[in-house]
């Protein structure tokens, strides 16, 4: 089978922002061609020694993705170009024009999948169905995860961020709530850390595949997590069937336009004392955001960073 191969012209710095908008409507497995050099980090988690010298970075990145010609390209790539046109507003993201092409390659999906390897977050081994653990990491809390059509295998910068929260912040009495769950990760390491229970809503319905298949994985309880499909920020069923004044922690890993309409919603479902873990900030973005979670009255406790990315952590007082 042949599929649909579009080719988005931007610029390297906006690579991430745009390819996380692009798994917000359901495209992932996104190719990168960039110059880029690699980071200390990138070539750990690739296991790369000498590199070849490569070509000046000219500042542009071609971001490939693929597409099934029997599906609606052209509703999706029309939902490509309104995403672009809100990034627009706050980043530079260059050109943003689109070219497509064909390729033979039958299994793409599965090609991608053979360049995820495991690796490490701190002490959290998170690795795919077809590695094997090694005898020395035996002990360490492990989660297993295949990359997929939702958001959330660990490797990004803003999912690390969260995670580090979690493991600062969840005890055994922890109720969280994990507004943009994706693949479900959050929640399920803060199951593992010890948490009572978790409830994830996305506006994804891939989410519903991506987190039944990761709770099996991992082995949690069908009760313990809970999925709801909608948009907490304006749908009241939503926000009543999550519930008010129920959770002790609330992770929203999700680009700083969101957080600030889900900001001043979001307080009414924690509880007094509760932990508010955001994260998808870019630094350019980070005073609006601030200024969003105080404006709703809660107090900010600690502002983590990696890379370009923030994370705010406040408390409800
Ligand atoms: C960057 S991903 C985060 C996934 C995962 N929680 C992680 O930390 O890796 C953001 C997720 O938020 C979802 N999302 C975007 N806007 C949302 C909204 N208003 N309500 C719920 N989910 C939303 C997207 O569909 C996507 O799955």
């Amino acid at each position: 089978m042949k599929w649909n191969k579009y080719t988005l012209k931007t610029r390297s710095e906006a690579e991430d922002v745009v390819i996380a908008a692009l798994a917000d409507i359901g495209i992932q497995g996104v190719e990168i061609e960039d110059k880029q050099p690699l980071t200390r980090l990138d070539k750990e988690q690739m296991f790369v020694d000498i590199l070849p010298d490569s070509p000046e970075d000219d500042g542009i990145a071609y971001l490939h993705f693929y597409l099934d010609p029997e599906d609606d390209n052209e509703t999706m790539l029309g939902n490509v170009k309104k995403e672009l046109d809100e990034l627009r507003v706050f980043i530079d993201i260059g050109e943003g024009t689109i070219t497509v092409s064909e390729t033979e390659d039958k299994d793409w999906i599965n090609n991608w999948k053979k360049y995820f390897h495991q690796f490490h977050v701190d002490d959290i081994l998170i690795i795919p169905s077809w590695e094997e653990i090694q005898p020395e990491d035996t002990k360490k809390m492990i989660l297993h995860i295949d990359p997929g059509t939702a958001f959330g295998t660990g490797m990004h910068e803003t999912t690390q961020l969260c995670i580090r929260q979690l493991k600062k912040y969840v005890t055994e009495d922890t109720n969280l709530l994990d507004v943009g769950t994706g693949s479900g990760i959050l929640s399920i390491i803060a199951l593992k850390l010890g948490a009572q229970s978790a409830v994830g809503t996305d506006l994804d319905p891939c989410t519903i595949n991506a987190v039944k298949e990761n709770k099996e994985a991992n082995q949690i309880p069908e009760d313990a997590f809970r999925l709801m499909i909608g948009n907490i920020i304006d749908d009241e069923k939503i926000q009543s069937k999550v519930g008010y004044e129920r959770y002790d922690i609330v992770t929203a890993n999700i680009l700083a336009d969101v957080l600030l309409s889900l900001t001043p919603v979001i307080v009414h479902q924690m509880k007094k004392g509760g932990i508010y873990i955001t994260s998808g900030i870019l630094d350019v973005k980070e005073q609006e955001v601030r200024k969003a979670i105080e404006d709703a009255g809660l107090t900010i406790v600690e502002t983590t960073r990696q890379g370009e990315w923030v994370s705010i952590t406040a408390q409800k007082r």
